[in-house]
């Protein structure tokens, strides 16, 4: 989405961005935004800090060092009551669901409505039958708990826990790992659907080549402790980079390109 001069909002902004665990520096001098309005794919090998950059965004991981903004908030930088309202702006599905095993879907879509939405029981219950069947769950879904569920259907159930305040932001780490290609493709299907029927801003760790054609705007690269390239796929593919070059060009990523142009 573009401003009435034709700049983009800028849902997040982070500038030279340092995370460390101890002396081990994940990321140094990173800078990265997201466009409102766009879906962004984050790649990059294991361990060069997907995961963690994501944590730093949505306030679990403060930086050492750079500027993290979201809605042009500094979270960190936030009272209690503000932090609670740019939280109420966000919704994140972390890698597995991170559902609540002892409550049934329904109830664990329910838990951040009783958190942050002072609304009566039987409203908090139509909203959560509202997000789950927005994720492409059956109604009886709702009374199952988690482990009652396959793999695809708990992916579901933890968007529809991310989606429960109507965020205009969803995170969502590696969404399609251990689902299988056409339980993939489905879930990439739902997310474009969902980011153009309710606008939805999205960032997304993934791995997943397929997922990258099929979902994203832009693509952010991540090796040597911050972002190597960003863009569009097809610009991000020529970028003169030797991960990038094994990633999108070795048997995968052609693959992956072929499957597209089928
Ligand atoms: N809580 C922690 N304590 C110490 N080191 C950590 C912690 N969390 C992550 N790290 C380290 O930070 C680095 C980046 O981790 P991160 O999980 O972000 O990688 P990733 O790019 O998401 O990897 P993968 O693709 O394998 O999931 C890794 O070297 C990891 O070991």
């Amino acid at each position: 989405m573009t401003n009435s001069g034709g700049e983009y909002t800028h849902v997040i902004d982070v500038e030279g961005l340092k995370t460390q665990f101890g002396d081990f520096v994940v990321h140094e001098n990173l800078d990265l935004n997201v466009r409102e309005g766009e879906i962004l794919g984050v790649v990059g090998g294991s361990g060069t800090g997907k995961s963690v950059l994501m944590r730093a965004i949505i306030g679990l991981k403060p930086p050492s060092e750079g500027d993290v903004k979201i809605f042009g908030q500094n979270y960190y930088e936030a009272d209690h009551a503000e932090r609670l309202a740019i939280e109420q702006r966000w919704g994140v599905l972390f890698q597995g669901g991170a559902l609540f095993s002892s409550m049934t879907v329904a109830q664990n879509v329910m838990a951040p409505i009783r958190e942050h939405l002072n609304v009566p029981e039987e409203l908090a219950k139509d909203i959560a039958a509202l997000k789950i069947s927005m994720s492409g769950l059956p109604e009886e879904a709702g009374s199952k708990f988690p482990s009652e569920l396959s793999g695809g259907m708990r992916k579901r159930a933890g968007l529809a826990r991310a989606l429960a305040l109507d965020p205009e932001i969803v995170f969502l780490d590696e969404p399609t790992a251990g689902l299988d290609p056409i339980g993939a493709a489905k879930f990439d299907e739902l997310i474009v659907n969902l980011k153009e029927s309710l606008g939805l801003t999205v960032f997304m760790v993934t791995h997943d080549l397929d997922t990258l054609h099929a979902t994203c705007d832009r693509v952010a690269v991540l090796a040597e402790k911050r972002v190597i390239a960003c863009g569009p796929l097809d610009d991000v593919r020529q970028a003169d980079h030797p991960w990038i070059a094994e990633y999108f060009s070795g048997p995968r990523g052609r693959a992956a390109l072929e499957h597209k142009a089928s």
